[in-house]
This record gives C-alpha cells, structure tokens and sequence, in this order.
C-alpha cells in the first residue's frame, strides 16, 4: 500500500435512495500519475463510483481517500479541487455565455482572481487547442469543440485527478485522436471510464473491470484486452478487426 496514492478506494459500498445497490466492497487503489481505465458493461457502477471520488455521492460503506485524506463531510471542498469530473455530456459542464467565463467558473469559485485566473483560463484553454474560441460561446461550437471546453473547465482548477466519463463518444476520428493526443500530454493521474477499447489500450497502462457493482479484474491494460474470455463474461468485445498491440 503505497502512502501516495493519489486515490484509495476502501470497501466501497453504495446504494441509491430508491434501495438500488450500484457497488459492493470495491477496493481500488490509483498511483499518483497512473493512467488507469474503468471498463464494464452498462450499468456496472463505473459512473457511481466516480462520483463517489469527490464527494458528489457519498458511500454508504466503506470510504474513499485522495491523496491521503478521506472524503467527508468536512473534507469536500478539498476533494472537489484535486478530483476534477469531465462529464460525458459537455452541455452539463458549460453553461456561461462565453468559452473563457466557462473556463474560469471553476477556478474562481476555488479563489483564483486576476493574473492568477487568466493566466489558468489561458493555459487550460492552450492545453486543449482552443485558445482561438475564448470569446465565443461554447453553444455555437461543435460538440467535439464542446468536449475539449469541457476539459479546460476542468483543466484549470488543475486537479490531481482527471476523471473522464465516455471522453471519445461522438467524436470523429480526427477529434478522437486529437483529444488522445492533448491526454497523453498531461501529467495529471487520469482515470478513464470508457465502451472504447481501443482507446483504453491506447491511453491507459492498467485497467480495471466493474461488473455488478463488483472489481472483477485489475491488471495491465494489454493483458485484460487479450483475455476475450474475460472480455466476454463482462459483455466486452473489441472492434472487429482490432488487434491488442503486444505489450
Ligand atoms: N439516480 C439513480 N437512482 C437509482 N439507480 C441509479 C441511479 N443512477 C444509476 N443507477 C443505477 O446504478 C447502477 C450503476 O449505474 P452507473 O451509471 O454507475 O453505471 P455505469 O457503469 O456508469 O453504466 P454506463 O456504462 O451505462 O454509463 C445501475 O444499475 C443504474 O441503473
């Protein structure tokens, strides 16, 4: 057990109020720097169990620490700075009139001002190659533009950890491998919940599976993509014609 972990989850259980159990005593623990996948069927608990990691639902068992500290009540606030959430949706993230007050929403909630804020607003938006769209409204931008506003949003509260829901959905394959490209380039420990294989082996070392609530496999990511029968008790399946790269 690592002390710098930049994410422990311990025995996590959880349930919604209409009685609903989403995850049962997982146990995952995340490297600082780690590039990590969350892979399972639909309705496996992928998206719960984020949501669990700054705070946005809390468990009701077990618990989660970031960077060492344990997310609680008096603790949110922390937890929602370092673990930054880019929805699968962009349209849940941006909702100011324009790109740069989008970008800048976060980190001014967090106390950034002057310098300071535009100098994030202007790296984030640098980060993800739309420093030219800052004065423009993000409803006028297509929705691969929108996913990379979306990251930016995130980007510039700089957390620790970079969660992100489905980053690949809807994009073409060009904005596919330019958001691939602007990932790889970031230092900050990822984790990635994704249907896209392909794109896990691509940006991912390890990967994890969730079925039912349950962590069912853990282990280099090229290894679990090899395993079809592993894939296929888990309602996994790689694109036709895709060839796990020998790790
Ligand atoms: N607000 C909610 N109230 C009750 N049950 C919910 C709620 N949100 C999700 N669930 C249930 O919790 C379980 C886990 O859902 P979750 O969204 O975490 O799955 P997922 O792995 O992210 O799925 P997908 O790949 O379809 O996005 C599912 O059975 C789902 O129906």
């Amino acid at each position: 057990m690592s002390p710098t972990a930049a994410v422990r989850v311990r025995d996590l259980g959880f349930a919604y109020p209409d009685g609903r159990v989403a995850l049962r005593g997982v146990d995952l623990e995340v490297g600082v720097g780690e590039r990590i996948a969350l892979l399972g069927p639909n309705g496996a608990g992928k998206t719960t169990l984020t949501l669990q990691l700054n705070g946005v639902l809390s468990p009701t068992a077990g618990h989660v620490e970031i960077g060492g500290t344990r997310v609680e009540r008096g603790t949110l606030r922390e937890a929602r700075r370092r673990v930054g959430i880019v929805f699968q949706d962009p349209d849940d993230q941006l909702f100011m009139p324009t790109v740069a007050q989008d970008v800048a929403f976060g980190p001014a909630n967090f106390g950034a001002t002057g310098d300071e804020l535009r100098a994030r607003v202007s790296d984030a938006l640098a980060a993800v190659g739309m420093g030219e769209h800052a004065e423009r409204s993000p409803s006028h931008l297509s929705g691969g533009q929108r996913r990379r506003v979306a990251l930016a949003t995130v980007l510039a509260c700089r957390p620790d950890v970079l969660v992100l829901d489905e980053p690949s959905a809807n994009l073409d394959p060009v904005a596919r491998r330019e958001l691939a490209e602007v990932l790889l380039g970031l230092d900050t420990t990822l984790m990635l919940v994704t249907h896209d294989l392909p794109y896990a082996a691509q940006l991912c070392d390890r990967a994890v599976i969730i079925d039912d609530g349950r962590l069912v496999a853990d282990g280099p990511v090229l290894e679990l993509l090899a395993d079809a029968e592993l894939l296929g008790r888990h309602r996994l399946e790689l694109p036709w014609g895709f060839e796990v790269p020998r790790g």
